[in-house]
């Protein structure tokens, strides 16, 4: 095979996204790339082959960095960078793609770099990381301890404080701005917030915790320091991101950082799918990327879709094509077809989810497996009544975004006894795991917190303790487990294992449905198992949570089949043959019936688009004339009436197909008019008493 003949299946665009700067073996290093790529144009392949086509001229896998948006679709790209390096290396090609250690999310990697570096950075290298609950959880304990949760006034709670802090740190924006572009009702406590932030940097840091956004934000810090920079730019030759249009501020300054000239920087993403605003992503970095270098990045545009019909496209295309600013992209397909997708008008969500089993179970009798089918929907809980109808036809689903399986509290509690061992100075940790024992209080689990932090080891600190009577029959298990830990000689993940049997009779005390929540328990023994250590599980998971159980696992039976069910956010990146989006209506797309700014507007736009371009062959946009909204607590939960979205106006209703369902029964000749009473109920019931 001529070396580059694996190249031979890409369009002329691919390739030359692929070949930039590649001069042939060993002349490698090409200034900044910028590639657009199109919804299904083949992104993901394209980067993949970049990333084998540099390996294959000689890059070394070890200095390359590979930042993708899931740890999944980091594992996928190395499995496909592997399969197309084969064709040209042979069985070498595992050995050199296993050198690709850098692949991950921003924050996975960001962790190990920060563990490289912790010492000169003044980091203790054994730090754990909170997630967002927990994040809430300490600032929250912070709150109180300033006094703010007894102020007159209400003061915000726990899940705004977090999310200001973290808009103002992941967008690189000053508190006030944030406070009066995003919450408003919050202006006027600017000098308490501060106070609060700054004692929860110290709590973080006393703890030795980071959280979600100091991963990032060290990163930032550290590539801001010339010689750390110096040290860690020279470390990679190429630098590539995939989903770059959901990259925050924050990790543009990382990019620049590391890669102040661009050279071997090559970006992909499309700003038409930028969805990620509440995390602080701002398309703006995609569509400002070339002109931070001079001379600016090299800009390649992906245009031909391989994924979907051509009357889905032009339907998807029309509907982007009213947003305020993009890069234009023409986006074709050649895949012909008669059928345009098709808005579905039904009367309300139990009518829509009948329609939507019904031809799931038609498709599948035409021989399209459920795999092969998705529900798509803009929020979790808006797919409720369709799982009751599943669940009622006995029609198998998975269902991606919305709760997760970290989430819950039993999972939470094993994760939280392995965490306090790891890094005993974790409060949040150390408190959930203590308050399990049976008659340990707040008060003293914080005074067992506080000797535990003064001193310098944590099982002598442990056995020092005298707990409280009540306490004293859970105390000595709780003690083995915790030595036994500490000691190592369990390896992993035989420490899961141990903290499994100290927890299992615990779990049968706090719920009654032990058994299926024992059922976790196994699952995420069976995660485990694909860790090297327990630092690498703890980090791992609680940056990049498994979606639903099965993503984690994997099909448990080859031939086992069920339909997708996902929110639009975590559908990103998939693709199905036939695809329902459910509530299509103003109030669910746009998500908020009431104005929301110009970019808020902008995005759900593009929410639907990104809905709209997973469909392969077949598209229905389902359209309740009524819906049920879990509303604010001084309306309640009530039916309001819908109106299709505003993002498809009449004048592109051409690319669309209608129909209503069910389908109104055509009126026979001579029968009577339905408005006809056809029974007098009243009448037998008065009938009753007589
Ligand atoms: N050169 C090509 N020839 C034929 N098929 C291709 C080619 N490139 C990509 N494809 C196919 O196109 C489809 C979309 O590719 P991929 O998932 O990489 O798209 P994407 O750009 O990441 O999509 P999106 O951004 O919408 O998630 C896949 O089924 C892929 O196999």
């Amino acid at each position: 095979m001529q070396p580059a003949a694996y190249l031979d299946k890409l369009n002329p665009q691919q390739r030359r996204a692929v070949e930039h700067g590649i001069a042939g073996p060993g002349d490698v290093t090409g200034g900044p790339l910028l590639v657009i790529a199109g919804a299904g144009s083949g992104k993901t392949n394209t980067l993949a082959h970049r990333v084998a086509h540099l390996i294959v001229n000689g890059a070394d896998p070890r200095r390359i960095m590979l930042l993708t948006f899931s740890r999944r679709a980091a594992a996928e790209m190395t499995r496909r960078v592997e399969r197309i390096a084969a064709h040209v290396l042979g069985p070498n090609a595992a050995v050199l793609t296993e050198g690709l250690t850098f692949a991950g999310t921003f924050h996975g990697v960001g962790a190990r770099l920060l563990r490289d570096y912790a010492v000169q950075i003044g980091l203790d290298p054994n730090f754990t990381i909170h997630d967002r609950e927990d994040s809430a959880d300490l600032i929250n304990l912070v709150r109180h301890e300033l006094g703010f949760s007894r102020t007159e006034k209400r003061f915000p709670a726990k899940g705004t404080l977090i999310a200001i802090y973290s808009r103002a740190v992941n967008a690189e924006q000053p508190l006030e701005e944030v406070i009066g572009r995003a919450f408003p009702w919050c202006a006027g406590w600017n000098a308490e917030l501060k106070a609060l932030f700054a004692a929860y940097v110290e709590a973080k840091q006393r703890q030795n915790v980071l959280d979600y956004d100091d991963l990032l934000l060290y990163w930032a810090q550290m590539v801001g320091e010339p010689s750390i920079a110096a040290d860690l730019a020279g470390r990679f030759d190429h630098v590539l991101i995939d989903e770059y249009q959901d990259t925050n501020r924050l990790q543009a300054s990382i990019l620049l950082g590391l890669k102040p000239d661009g050279r071997g920087l090559t970006v992909v993403g499309d700003d038409a799918q930028s969805i990620y605003s509440f995390r602080a992503a701002t398309v703006r970095n995609i569509l400002d990327f070339p002109g931070h270098f001079s001379p600016r990045a090299d800009t390649v545009m992906l245009e031909q879709n391989y994924r979907s019909s051509q009357p889905i496209l032009a339907a998807a295309n029309a509907v982007i094509d009213f947003a305020a600013e993009r890069y234009a992209k023409n986006l074709w397909s050649d895949r012909a077809s008669t059928e345009r997708p098709i808005l579905v008008s039904v009367r309300d969500e139990i009518e829509q989810a009948n329609f939507v089993a019904t031809r799931i179970l038609e498709n599948r009798e035409d021989g399209i497996a459920l795999k092969s089918q998705a529900v798509l929907f803009r929020a979790a809980h808006h797919s409720g009544p369709l799982e009751v109808e599943l669940t009622r036809r006995n029609i198998p689903f998975v269902k991606f975004g919305g709760l997760k399986f970290l989430d819950s509290a039993h999972v939470k509690d094993v994760l939280a006894a392995l965490r306090f061992v790891e890094n005993p100075r974790d409060r949040v940790a150390g408190f959930r795991v203590l308050r399990l024992l049976d008659g340990l209080g707040p008060a003293t689990a914080g005074r067992i917190l506080d000797e535990v932090a003064t001193s310098d080891a944590l099982v002598p600190a442990l056995e020092g303790f005298a707990p409280p009577a009540r306490t004293a029959q859970d105390w000595p298990a709780f003690l083995a487990m915790i030595s036994e830990l500490k000691g190592k000689a369990a390896g992993w993940p035989g420490e899961l294992d141990l903290v499994w049997q100290w927890y299992e009779p615990l779990l049968e005390r706090l719920h009654e449905d032990a058994a299926s929540r024992q059922a976790d328990l196994v699952q995420l023994a069976q995660i485990a198992g694909g860790y090297a250590s327990r630092e690498r599980f703890l980090t791992e998971l609680t940056l990049d949570p498994p979606d639903a159980t099965s993503a984690e696992a994997g099909p448990p039976h080859l031939d086992e089949d069920y339909v997708i069910l996902s929110t639009i956010h975590s559908a990103k990146g998939q693709e199905w043959k036939k695809v329902f989006v459910l509530n299509v209506v103003d109030g669910c797309i746009p998500i908020d019936l009431g104005v929301g700014t110009k970019d808020e507007i902008e995005e759900e736009r593009r929410l639907l688009y990104v809905a709209m371009t997973r469909a392969k062959d077949s598209l229905h946009l389902m359209v309740p004339q009524r819906f049920f909204t879990h509303g604010q607590a001084a309306r309640g939960d009530r039916h309001v009436y819908a109106a299709r979205t505003r993002f498809i106006p009449p004048t592109i209703l051409n690319r669309f197909a209608a129909t209503s369902w069910p389908p109104a029964a055509p009126a026979e000749p001579g029968q009577r008019p339905v408005d006809t009473p056809r029974i007098d109920i009243g009448a037998r019931m008065r009938a009753m008493w007589k």
